[in-house]
């Protein structure tokens, strides 16, 4: 019977100053009476070092109570200028908020008003609709008796007065980078949350990602006109990689009077929309600035998962199971799957957690290697020989430094400045037949890669929720005059300085 066994800890302690991780292994069995396996470097068999439920911890934000750690430039991996946008607060028992900046940091005796939910008939009825102004997440939740309380983010949620009247708000919404299932689910609820919650009908969507600020028309967008799009994959507003000017951007912020920019994308989009941030600050403008993780790689490690994770997953499902049966189908044959993942094999991890048909993970986080005792050839000659057939999935950015052996090619980058990734799904094919071939070995493998298919379709139910409520978090956080990445911490939603957003783009997720 089929079992999976988490967690098998592996400790690496870096210098006091230095960056502390640690990751915890995870071991697969697959339902078929196959063990999963990955190969390992130092030959454990049957025991993969996976990031299912790993730690990235930087040593300054969990060596409290050394604030002085954690004000330093350095040991937050920021610049020096950028520390200055860093706000800590303390607290007793080692309390700390690593709080978002808001308009008032810069723009003292600005006035408020009261939330316009407080009058909403939807709204009003419910107790306690309002977060205290006080209320804060922690940034773990294991913890020992005499622990410090540690790290705490700002909760998302309406507030009882905001920054900003209805009707003089301008927002604008933009997606770039990738696409992520979900994508105008987020888009419709800013819209339509903007509207209905806030009375706020001055919405602008930008065209074709950051380079749409300052080269194409703004588009209205209104309750009306994104009615229906949470039904389609992609994003309406189009979206692309690199052309991020952040003068270019900010002018045209600046000149059309938009004073809340929502922008929705990955590692990168979340630097740039720090960028933004800073550059609007140093002009002293009143606008917020509003980042909604999508990281379909599931690679920003503050936050709990990213939305159209799950549909990725879902959809990943279709590709296993097809190699599976044309693996299955033939004497020793041989489905190998290849899925998104550029520094994080969380989608092939799920899905291969999910499937029970996949035989062998291969991620980035944990090196492989072909050939000798614990190598891949050896597990497959192993497979076949007990089953008859098998399934390996993997990351795509597994094996890259492999592959750059055997074809030694010139790093390429994309217009963002992400390297280019090799096809280790071909490649492997190619290897293991010739590996086959060398053993007189017959065999049949059957390459499926279906990375534009898990991510260029409409999210799932539950991902249909997770985006309508980072939406609305969003909103409330930028009409209470707050800049951030949200995203949800430990089950609940928060406010997360850009600092910690853009600097938490690791492979290992956080313990707790
Ligand atoms: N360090 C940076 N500073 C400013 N802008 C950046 C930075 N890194 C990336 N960007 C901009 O952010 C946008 C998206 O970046 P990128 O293509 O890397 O995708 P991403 O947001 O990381 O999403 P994903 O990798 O999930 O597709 C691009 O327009 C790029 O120019
Ligand atoms: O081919 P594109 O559009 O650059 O996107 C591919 C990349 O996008 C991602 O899905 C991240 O959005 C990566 O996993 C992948 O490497
Ligand atoms: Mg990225």
């Amino acid at each position: 019977m089929a079992s999976s066994h988490i967690i098998l800890p592996k400790e690496e302690e870096a210098e006091a100053e230095a960056e502390a991780e640690t990751r915890l292994g995870t071991v697969v069995e697959a339902d078929h009476d196959s063990p999963a396996q990955l190969p390992l470097q130092d030959h454990a068999p049957g025991k993969a070092a996976l990031p299912f439920s790993a730690t990235c911890v930087r040593i300054s934000r969990d060596s409290y109570p050394n604030l002085r750690a954690l004000r330093n430039a350095s040991a937050l991996n920021l610049h020096d200028d950028d520390a200055a946008f860093v706000k800590l607060e303390e607290g007793d028992y080692g309390y700390v908020l690593d709080d978002v900046p808001h308009l008032t940091d810069y723009i003292p005796d600005l006035p408020t008003y009261p939330n316009p939910l407080q009058d909403h008939p939807a709204y009003s009825t419910v107790k306690q609709y309002f977060v205290n102004a006080d209320d804060t997440v922690p940034e773990k939740v294991v913890v020992q008796k005499n622990s410090p309380r540690g790290v705490h983010f700002r909760r998302a949620g309406p507030r009882q007065r905001v920054y900003f009247e209805s009707e003089e708000v301008k927002a604008c919404i933009v997606t770039c980078g990738g696409l992520c299932p979900g994508l105008n689910t987020v888009i419709r609820e800013l819209v339509c949350g903007l509207s209905h919650m806030y009375n706020v009908n001055n919405v602008f969507g930008i065209q074709n990602g950051y380079k749409g600020f300052y080269s194409s028309n703004y588009l209205p967008m209104t309750p009306k006109s994104v009615n229906d799009i949470h039904k389609r994959g992609g994003t309406v507003l189009g979206t692309s990689r690199g052309g991020h000017d952040t003068k270019k951007i900010v002018d045209n912020i600046q000149d059309r009077g938009i004073n809340q920019v929502y922008i929705i994308g990955g590692d990168g989009t979340q630097k740039g929309a720090y960028e933004i941030y800073k550059e609007i600050r140093r002009r002293g403008l009143q606008v917020a600035v509003a980042g909604i993780p999508k990281t379909i790689d599931n690679d920003i490690a503050v936050i709990d998962k990213s939305f159209g994770f799950d549909t990725a997953v879902e959809e990943a499902q279709r590709a296993i199971n097809a190699a599976h049966v044309e693996a299955s189908s033939a004497e020793n044959g041989i489905g190998l799957v290849k899925l998104m993942g550029r520094y994080s094999g969380f989608i092939a991890m799920y899905a291969t957690l999910a499937s029970r048909d996949v035989d062998c993970c291969l991620i980035p986080e944990s090196p492989f290697y072909l050939e000798g005792e614990g190598g891949l050839f050896e597990y497959v000659d192993r497979r076949l020989k007990e089953n008859n057939h098998m399934v390996i999935v993997v990351a795509e950015g597994a094996g890259q430094d492999l592959i750059a052996q055997s074809i030694p090619i010139a790093d390429q980058q994309d217009a963002s400045g992400n390297k280019l990734l090799l096809d280790v799904g071909l490649w492997l094919t190619h290897k293991i037949k010739d590996y086959c071939k060398s053993k007189k070995m017959e065999m049949t493998i059957k390459y499926i890669d279906p990375t534009y298919m898990i991510r260029a379709i409409p999210s799932n139910a539950s991902d249909n929720v997770y985006c309508t409520l980072l939406a609305h978090s969003a909103i409330h956080g930028a009409m209470a005059g707050y800049s951030f990445t949200v995203g949800m911490v430990n089950g609940r939603h928060s406010y997360i300085p850009f600092h910690v957003s853009i600097t938490s783009t690791v492979s290992f997720r956080k313990q707790g």
